[in-house]
Order: C-alpha cells, then sequence, then structure tokens
C-alpha cells in the first residue's frame, strides 16, 4: 500500500515569489474598458498606497514620441483600437519596472488580450496579487471618453466602438480567466471619482499608506 501524504496546506502558485531584477515585486492589474477610470484612480492609488502607476497605453504613446522603429505600428494599432503585440509592451512594463525604486506597481491597461496575458506570465514569471476591474456601461464610457479633451488619436466615436469591440471580445475574457481563480475584484465604475475611490481604498487597506513626507515628520519633532 503506498504511503498517504498530507496534501500541502500551500499550492504552489501562492507560495511562488515575484522576482525582478533582483526585487521582490508585488503587481496588480487594473483593468476595465476605455473610460471607465482605470488612469484617474490609478493616480489616486499612488497618492494613497506608494504604488508606481505604469499604464500600458501611456508607455505605447511615450514609445511612439519617441521616434522608436516601433512608433507606426503603435500609431496604426491605436488609432484602429486593435491591441499592440506583446513583446512590444512587455518590453516597455519590465523596463519601467526594473528602473523604478518602488516595488509596488499598477500596471493599469494590460493584459488586455490572451495573448497579452500568457506572455507577461511566460516572460516574466509575475503574477498578480489581484485584479482591479472597473465595471462601467458603454454608454457611460463613451460620454468620458469624448469629454476627456486629452487630443488623443484615439478617443473620437469611430474608434470609442472599435476599442469597444475589442474590449468585449479580447479583454473580458482575461477578466473572467482571473476571476476563475478568485483574483478580480470589481468596482461599480459609474459612480462618482470620489465614490468609485472611497470603494478603492476598502480594497488597498492591507498595503500600508504612503510613509509620511519626511520634511513633515521633522517638523514635528522639532516644532512640538
Ligand atoms: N468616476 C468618474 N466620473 C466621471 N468622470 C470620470 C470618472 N472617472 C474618470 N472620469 C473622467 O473620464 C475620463 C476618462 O478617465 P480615465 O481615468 O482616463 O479612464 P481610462 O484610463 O479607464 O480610459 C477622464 O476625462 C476622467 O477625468
Ligand atoms: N496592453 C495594451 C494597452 C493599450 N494598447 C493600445 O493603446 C490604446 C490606448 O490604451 P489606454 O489604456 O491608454 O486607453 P484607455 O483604456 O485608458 O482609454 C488601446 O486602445 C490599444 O490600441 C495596447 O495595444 N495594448
Ligand atoms: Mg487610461
Amino acid at each position: 500500500m503506498g504511503t498517504v501524504v498530507d496534501a500541502p496546506a500551500v499550492v504552489a502558485e501562492e507560495v511562488t515569489e515575484n522576482m525582478l531584477g533582483g526585487k521582490k515585486v508585488t503587481v496588480v492589474f487594473v483593468l476595465g474598458g476605455p473610460g471607465s477610470g482605470k488612469g484617474t484612480q490609478c493616480t489616486n492609488i499612488v497618492n494613497h498606497f506608494g504604488f508606481d502607476h505604469l499604464s500600458a497605453g501611456d508607455l505605447l504613446r511615450a514609445e511612439i514620441k519617441s521616434g522608436s522603429e516601433n512608433g507606426t505600428m503603435i500609431e496604426n494599432m491605436i488609432k484602429e483600437g486593435k491591441i499592440v503585440p506583446s513583446e512590444v509592451t512587455i518590453k516597455l512594463l519590465q523596463d519601467a519596472m526594473i528602473k523604478s525604486e518602488n516595488d509596488k506597481f499598477l500596471i493599469d491597461g494590460f493584459p488586455r488580450n490572451e495573448e497579452n496575458r500568457a506572455a507577461f506570465e511566460n516572460v516574466t514569471k509575475i503574477s498578480p496579487a489581484f485584479v482591479l476591474f472597473f465595471d462601467c456601461p458603454e454608454e457611460v464610457m463613451e460620454s468620458r471618453l469624448l469629454g476627456r479633451n486629452q487630443g488623443r488619436v484615439d478617443d473620437n466615436i469611430e474608434t470609442i466602438k472599435k476599442r469597444f469591440k475589442t474590449f468585449v471580445e479580447s479583454s473580458l475574457p482575461v477578466i473572467e480567466y482571473y476571476d476563475a481563480k478568485d483574483k478580480v475584484k470589481k468596482i461599480d465604475a459609474a459612480k462618482s471619482i470620489t465614490e468609485v475611490f472611497e470603494d478603492v481604498k476598502v480594497i488597498f487597506a492591507p498595503y500600508s499608506p504612503k510613509a509620511p513626507n519626511k520634511y513633515i515628520c521633522e517638523t514635528m519633532t522639532t516644532n512640538p
């Protein structure tokens, strides 16, 4: 008769440490349709919880501006609401994480399709602590995008419709993939910016708030 071995208390995936360039990192994927408020709330999270914010879209737009050899291809994909090949986006994200002195990252707008997800996992071996999902009706997102006024080539109604189609067809399955692993924290993103952040704060409560400003600490000790 074979020896009965107790099942391990913790599954392998949970004990995997996310190492990158010699440091242990925490990654949160921030997902949601175009205009759901990902960037807006990431700014709030950075200010309150000391994460670094890496927006895949911002990194791709910076790559276009830098005159990179991939610039024209990236610009055409963005204008069409299509998803840029993973190798390009992953390299930008990886470089940014290695360059950063931080070890906690909000990765905004990535992974946007199955290819993004699988390639990131294979290349970096990093799995997210959780996925923050901003759930928002299309009509709300559409009116926000049309009012965004950042001069983006993709904030026009024709491209917006294509982006919504890409989101439903390619990005929602990624959210479903993580949901099946119980990793998705869903937020009602149709509420006001302040109300949405109240819900976000509850989710990030386990992460220590940013250390107080050094100047304020010194002032407090020298001027009681
Ligand atoms: N909860 C909200 N209510 C109203 N407007 C919002 C809200 N969140 C973001 N916005 C606005 O909607 C637009 C899109 O927000 P943004 O954070 O850029 O979304 P995303 O990164 O998901 O595309 C911006 O003009 C932003 O100021
Ligand atoms: N992982 C990603 C993220 C963005 N992108 C491209 O960049 C565009 C803008 O992304 P974004 O995240 O800045 O857009 P929003 O959802 O913030 O409005 C997308 O529509 C894609 O064309 C991509 O190809 N791959
Ligand atoms: Mg954004």
